[in-house]
This record gives C-alpha cells, sequence and structure tokens, in this order.
C-alpha cells in the first residue's frame, strides 16, 4: 500500500529515538506490552494531525468545485467519522448495509469542508502521478437521503457524468432524523472523478451526509511494514525504559564510564545501513572478563539444562571458533556463520527494539542485536538484552534450520498485524523464544534465549519457586508479564518440536486478511494479492517438485542396481 499519507506517517517515525523520550513519557514502563499501546496510541496522534493537515490544504485551496451541480453551496453538514480513535465507523460490514446503529453527529452543521480519513488517503494516492489520478478506483459511497427515492435518479445521473460505472446499490430506511433513507453504492471510475463526484454530491441539499467508506484497496487499515530488507532500516524504534541513564535499577545507572560506553556502541547501531558490514568493537578487558565469566557457566550448566537442539548448535560455533572463553564474538563474523547455516544475518541495534520492529526484520531472516555489554556487575542477570543474551541466548537456535524458519514465521506473521495481535505474538514470543522450557526424555530443558543468557533466571526457572504451566499459545498470548525481574510463570511444552508446531498452528490463525511470502533472491516480502503473482510460485514450486522427484528416482534406481 504505497500510500502517501501512510509514508508520511512513517517517515516522521523513522526516528532514532524511542517514542516514550520524544513524548516525554514515564521513562519507565512496567512492560512491552504497555510499550506497544503506548506506540499505537503516538502513531493514532500523528495519523490525525496527518488528517487535519490535509484538511486544512483542501480548505485553503478553496472547495469551488468545476462540477458544481446543483448551484447552491451549503455546508456538507455530513457525519464523517471522526479519527480520534483510530477505527472510522463503518456501518457497511460486509459491503452490506448494517442494522447497526449509525452514529449520532448527523446534525452537525460544520462550514468547513471536512476530509474524511478515506478521502485524504484516496486524494494522496490520486496525486501521486497523472497514470495514479486516473487510475480506476472501487469505492463505497454512503448517501444519506432527506428527501426519499427521487434523490436516487440524481446520484445515479452524477454518477454518470463522471463516468462512473454502479456495480451495486442498495437502499434502507435511515435510522438518522431528517434523512429518510441510506444508500450504499458501490462504483468503480477514475480516482479524479471520484473525488469530484463526492464533492458534486455533498454540494446537494438533497443529502445529509456523502461518506466514502473503505475498500480496501483504499484503506489504511493496514499499517505500513517493510516490504525489503533495506527497510529495516527504519525499523529500529527503541524503548529506553531499561536503558542505564534511565532506570535507577540498572546495574549501570551510577556509572557514569558505563554509560558512555554504552551510548559509543548504540551510535554504530544509528549509523548503520542496509548492506553494511558490522562495524567490529575492541572490546575492553573488562568487558570480555565479563563474557568469560558467562561464557564458562553457561557451559557448565549446559549439558545438563539446555535443550538438544541449543547444545548441537553452541558445539558448531565453538568448533567454528566464534564462540571462545577469551574474547566477545563480534557481530559480523556471527553473521556470516548464521548465512551459511540458516540464511539469518545480523544487524546492529542499540537497544531493546519495539516488538513491532523486533518481530519484522525476522520476517527477513534478520535479527536485530545489540552490542554493548553488560555491567561487570552483573553478569548473571541484567534488565535489557546486551550482546551476551543475544550470543548465548539466541544465537545457538538461529543456526538450527528448523528454529530458523519458525522464527521468519513468526516475523512474516507480524507484518501487518494490527497492534493487539502483535502483542499477542509478543507475548508468545516472550514466553516461549525468550523465556520457554520443553520436556526432553521426561526432563525439564530449557531453550528460552533469556533463560540461556541469565544463569540467575535459569536457576529460579527450574527451582520450585516458580509455577510452570502447559504451553497452549491461546491462553499463553493473553498472559501479562513483566520483564523487570524474574518470571513468577513459565510454560512448558512438550517437546522443542510441541512448542514450534503450536505456535505456528497459532499464528496460522490470526485474522489478517492477506498472505505474505519472502523471495530470497530479492530480499523482498511480497503480498500475494494477485493471479498473477501466484502463478509464477505455483510454477517455481512445481519446478522445485520435478527436482526433487528426479532425485528420489535416481537413489531408487541406483539401489536396485
Ligand atoms: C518480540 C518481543 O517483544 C521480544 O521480547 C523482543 C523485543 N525487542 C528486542 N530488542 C532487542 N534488541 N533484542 C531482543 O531480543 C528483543 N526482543
Ligand atoms: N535478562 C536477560 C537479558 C534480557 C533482558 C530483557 C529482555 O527483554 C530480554 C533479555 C539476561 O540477563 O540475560
Ligand atoms: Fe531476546
Amino acid at each position: 500500500m504505497a500510500v502517501a499519507a501512510a509514508q508520511k506517517n512513517r517517515e516522521m517515525f523513522a526516528i532514532k529515538k524511542s517514542y516514550s523520550i520524544e513524548n516525554g513519557y514515564p521513562s519507565r514502563r512496567r512492560s512491552l506490552v504497555d510499550d506497544a499501546r503506548f506506540e499505537t496510541l503516538v502513531v493514532k496522534q500523528t495519523k490525525q494531525s496527518v488528517l487535519e493537515e490535509a484538511r486544512a490544504r483542501a480548505n485553503d485551496s478553496g472547495l469551488e468545485s468545476d462540477f458544481i451541480q446543483d448551484g447552491i453551496h451549503i455546508g456538507n453538514g455530513d457525519n464523517s467519522p471522526t479519527v480520534e480513535d483510530g477505527t472510522q465507523q463503518d456501518d457497511t460490514k460486509n459491503g452490506h448495509l448494517a442494522d447497526a446503529d449509525i452514529g449520532d453527529d448527523a446534525g452537525k452543521t460544520d462550514e468547513d469542508y471536512t476530509l474524511t480519513e478515506e478521502e485524504v488517503i484516496l486524494q494522496n494516492a490520486a496525486s501521486e502521478s497523472p497514470e495514479a489520478e486516473q487510475a480506476i478506483q472501487q469505492a463505497a459511497l454512503l448517501l444519506r437521503m432527506r428527501d426519499g427515492m427521487g434523490s436516487l435518479a440524481r446520484i445515479l445521473k452524477t454518477i454518470d457524468n463522471y463516468k462512473g460505472c454502479v456495480q451495486h446499490l442498495e437502499t434502507r430506511p435511515s435510522q438518522l432524523s431528517g434523512v429518510q433513507f441510506d444508500a450504499l453504492v458501490k462504483v468503480s471510475m477514475s480516482r479524479i472523478n471520484l473525488l469530484q463526484l463526492i464533492r458534486s454530491l455533498r454540494q446537494s441539499t438533497s443529502f445529509a451526509g456523502v461518506n466514502l467508506v473503505s475498500e480496501n484497496n483504499i484503506s489504511s487499515k493496514t499499517p505500513w511494514f517493510p516490504r525489503h530488507a533495506s527497510d529495516l532500516d527504519n525499523c529500529n524504534h527503541l524503548m529506553t525504559k531499561y536503558e542505564p541513564e534511565l532506570d535507577m535499577n540498572h546495574p549501570g545507572f551510577a556509572d557514569k564510564d558505563y554509560r558512555e560506553r554504552r551510548k559509543q556502541i548504540a551510535e554504530i547501531a544509528f549509523a548503520y545501513k542496509y548492506g553494511d558490514p558490522i562495524p567490529s568493537i575492541s572490546y575492553k578487558e573488562t568487558e570480555n572478563a565479563t563474557w568469560q565469566r558467562v561464557f564458562n557457566t553457561v557451559l557448565d550448566l549446559m549439558p545438563k539444562h539446555a535443550c538438544k537442539e541449543y547444545k548441537i548448535a553452541f558445539g558448531k560455533l565453538q568448533a567454528a571458533n566464534i564462540f571462545v572463553p577469551q574474547h566477545i564474538p563480534q557481530l559480523e563474523d556471527v553473521s556470516n556463520f548464521l548465512r551459511k547455516h540458516t540464511g539469518f544475518t545480523l544487524r546492529p541495534a542499540a537497544g531493546l527494539l519495539t516488538a513491532r520492529d523486533f518481530l519484522a526484520s525476522l520476517a527477513f531472516r534478520v535479527f536485530q542485536s545489540t552490542q554493548y555489554v553488560r555491567h561487570a556487575n552483573s553478569p548473571f542477570h541484567t534488565p535489557e538484552p546486551d550482546c551476551i543474551h543475544e550470543l548465548l541466548g539466541h544465537i545457538p537456535l538461529l543456526a538450527d534450520p528448523s528454529f530458523a524458519q519458525f522464527s521468519q514465521e513468526i516475523g512474516l506473521a507480524s507484518l501487518g498485524a494490527s497492534d493487539s495481535e502483535i502483542e499477542k505474538l509478543s507475548t508468545v514470543y516472550w514466553f516461549t523464544v525468550e523465556f520457554g522450557l520443553c520436556k526432553e526424555n521426561q526432563q525439564l530443558k530449557a531453550y528460552g534465549a533469556a533463560l540461556l543468557s541469565s544463569i540467575g533466571e535459569l536457576l529460579h526457572a527450574l527451582s520450585d519457586k516458580p509455577e510452570l504451566r502447559p504451553f497452549e499459545p491461546a491462553s499463553t498470548s493473553v498472559q501479562p508479564y513483566q520483564d523487570q525481574e524474574y518470571q513468577p510463570i513459565y510454560y512448558v511444552a512438550e517437546s522443542f518440536e510441541d512448542a514450534k508446531d503450536k505456535f505456528r498452528r497459532w499464528v496460522s490463525t490470526m485474522s489478517r486478511p492477506f498472505e505474505v511470502r519472502f523471495n530470497p533472491h530479492t530480499e523482498r516480502v511480497e503480498v500475494l494479492d494477485s493471479v498473477d503473482k501466484l502463478e509464477t510460485l505455483i510454477w517455481q514450486l512445481n519446478t522445485e517438485m520435478l527436482h526433487l522427484t528426479n532425485a528420489v528416482k535416481k537413489l531408487k534406481d541406483t539401489q536396485f542396481e
């Protein structure tokens, strides 16, 4: 949806700081979920100001249309939906007039020409180029007819004047006072004419309201999402609640040198652009010493407490000399290692990212990794993700092909998802990828990254203190959590496979109205919205099937020789 309003909205947020700081929000928040909500709020406020700006422009440019049909200019008095809550009242569910309450603002006599959100989007879409202006648009109009069915003739004639084609027409007695009937008209016409048609109808006294209602192809309901791996340059919004500067409980809060170092390393992430090699950091002796302490403890505990897949991948990282006790691995080396094993790569992150941005990168097999090191005073648990967490917690499983595939699926499911679905998705992510436990030969094992990177929390999780519950995505996804202290609840899957399987199946029940697919050759996410695209894919899969069938045949032939 390359619509200008959405694009502009996004540009306004292509910032390198947290929403929280820039908006004077309290620095310390209780959970990622709360931050996601806050993010939603700020995006809505921005959307509203974008709309207001566009409306002001429409007013400035004057309304005297060349197409005035009745020669009478009145306040449009329409009952434009408000945008405060980000949802337009849409009483044409499923494309039909529903019995729903129609709203109570029909009596407004606002002299301003008020564009609805849908119209701003349509106008922006039309203004992109002369071709875009002439592009044929499907749209639905809701008209409030004051004077009975006689107005229908006028509607149809006006549509005809603008070379529109009526595809559907439906009426009902109106529930609004002063309005006899509501008409829902679906039309197909050029965008520019559609805009003119709306203006023209609004200028007639016969209508108490003329609204363009949402049709998916001009709707802004789908949030912007990255389409290419390079778009991840815009997906680095931070939540700074646990930064040493702001969090009094952060082990580095009182340590000026630590805070300085943390900032210096974050600068690398701020400057990073798609395609750059990840700059290496010459870690200080104290930083390497912290790594060494954690690394050696993980080595001790891993054989007994980590799941099998983690241990296998860990071994490979040791064999490649990337995991050594003496010094912190460089992200560029880790990224190259992952690329060879599962196609995952890393990009540097300046701190804790918003769930939406973090998950979006997984869709491209990109893992956003912090590069700074936790404070030397608290090697066994830290309140914000650091490179020891990413390296010892996440990296081994990202080198496992099945887990890599699974991670990408979560990422793909997050693209364009609603805020409430992002909340649920990140909650399940939290209780599995970050803090998951599973059974392996009747024994409890850890596969969650925040357990494997925090010896303190690992031992807590395996003690008799916390509550253990069976992992069920439907209930897990709505379990509130905090991220300041050890978790009081952990979810246990029947096996590591079972965790992936259940999570994956639950993800497929998400309500997004379109499917996406990642094309590894172009590093692009494609929305599967045309027969052409699907046919190309089917052709590719058929070719692949042919090769696989041949391979089976060849193996069988050699067996019988
Ligand atoms: C998706 C979910 O909220 C998850 O906990 C994310 C949030 N942001 C992150 N940001 C960074 N840098 N590293 C992480 O591991 C995470 N985890
Ligand atoms: N607690 C983890 C780090 C971490 C913090 C916050 C997170 O959201 C994730 C991981 C550790 O000590 O290793
Ligand atoms: Fe993490």
